[in-house]
């Protein structure tokens, strides 16, 4: 079962969280022409999340960086581990999607800025590494960060991963996945994807969601095909969920367009924020013991 029983640890970070450090990755991120899984920009993102990630574990011995290479293109996944002090075998995934791309013809230069789809992902998970780092939390089964390539073609980069960690028979204990975050389409803050995830999963993340943040309303949706890279992860048999900004029909229109920025979100990241504060639950409880 999935227990929630580290309080001690996970309040104190939740109030850590800082909208402004989510806005500023959206920003960076979504300044770059585009990220797209071909242009030399794409490839450059990459090496961009690499770079954040590496700082922000500074000295931790326990944490590395590495990029995983696709054979098919050349953007890179990015894979930050914090090795677990009791389980390492056991790995708790936490992922998003580091490419964008626009609808129609894409060139090199086309403009991508891809802010809710999906680099308020990125930038939540970012985020959420720097608290986990601020505390010095050191977790008992492995946590893998991971910005995945080429999401948007199919999820390419993701599928690759979890057919590499399925045949090397890796212990994913559970996967969550982060795609848009930042832009609140529907009445309800949270919005957990019932098809292609794990119903267990899904009843301990709003659990969480009770438990750590009670103010936040929950609901329930359908993408009704494999809309992000947690259908990677389903396909090989892992448990994975997708809390997601809004219900299926409310989901923001700006996405795949270069009007997909910042400025059509608000120029906010509370939304964002919110989903920051349930990653960090998830890491901690399911990172510390869990099922
Ligand atoms: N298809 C997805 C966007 C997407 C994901 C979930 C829902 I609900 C609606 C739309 C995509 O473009 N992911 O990058
Ligand atoms: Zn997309
Ligand atoms: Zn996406």
């Amino acid at each position: 079962s999935y227990t929630i029983d580290n309080q001690d640890q996970v309040a104190p970070m939740i109030t850590q969280v800082q909208d402004s450090q989510i806005l500023s990755t959206i920003q960076t991120l979504s300044d770059f022409q585009n990220r797209y899984y071909t242009s030399t920009y794409g490839v450059a993102a990459s090496d961009k999340i690499m770079a954040m990630w590496k700082a922000l574990a500074g000295t931790r011995s326990d944490i590395t960086v590495e990029q995983f290479t696709h054979a098919g293109w050349p953007q890179k996944s990015v894979i930050l581990t914090i090795k677990g002090t009791a389980k390492p075998k056991e790995i708790v995934v936490m992922g998003a999607h580091l490419d964008s791309i626009v609808s129609g013809k894409v060139t090199n230069e086309t403009r991508a800025p891809g802010a809710d789809d999906d680099a308020s992902g990125i930038a939540t998970l970012t985020e959420v590494l720097r608290v986990m780092v601020a505390n010095n939390y050191k977790p008992r089964r492995t946590i893998q960060f991971m910005g995945y390539a080429a999401e948007e073609e199919g999820l390419l980069g993701s599928a690759e991963i979890a057919k590499a960690y399925k045949r090397q028979l890796k212990k994913v204990v559970g996967v969550l996945q982060l795609d848009m975050t930042n832009y609140q389409g529907s009445a309800k803050d949270i919005y957990i994807y019932t098809d292609y995830t794990n119903g267990a999963q899904n009843t301990f993340l709003a659990n969480l969601a009770s438990t750590y943040l009670p103010t936040l309303t929950v609901g329930y949706d359908k993408c009704g095909y494999g809309c992000s890279d947690h259908a990677s992860w389903y396909g090989k048999g892992y448990a994975a969920s997708l809390p997601f900004e809004a219900a299926f029909t409310d989901d923001n229109p700006y996405i795949h367009s270069a009007n997909d920025t910042l400025a059509n979100m608000g120029n906010q990241a509370s939304d964002a924020a919110k989903f920051a504060k349930l990653t960090l639950a998830f890491g901690v409880e399911l990172g510390t013991d869990g099922p």
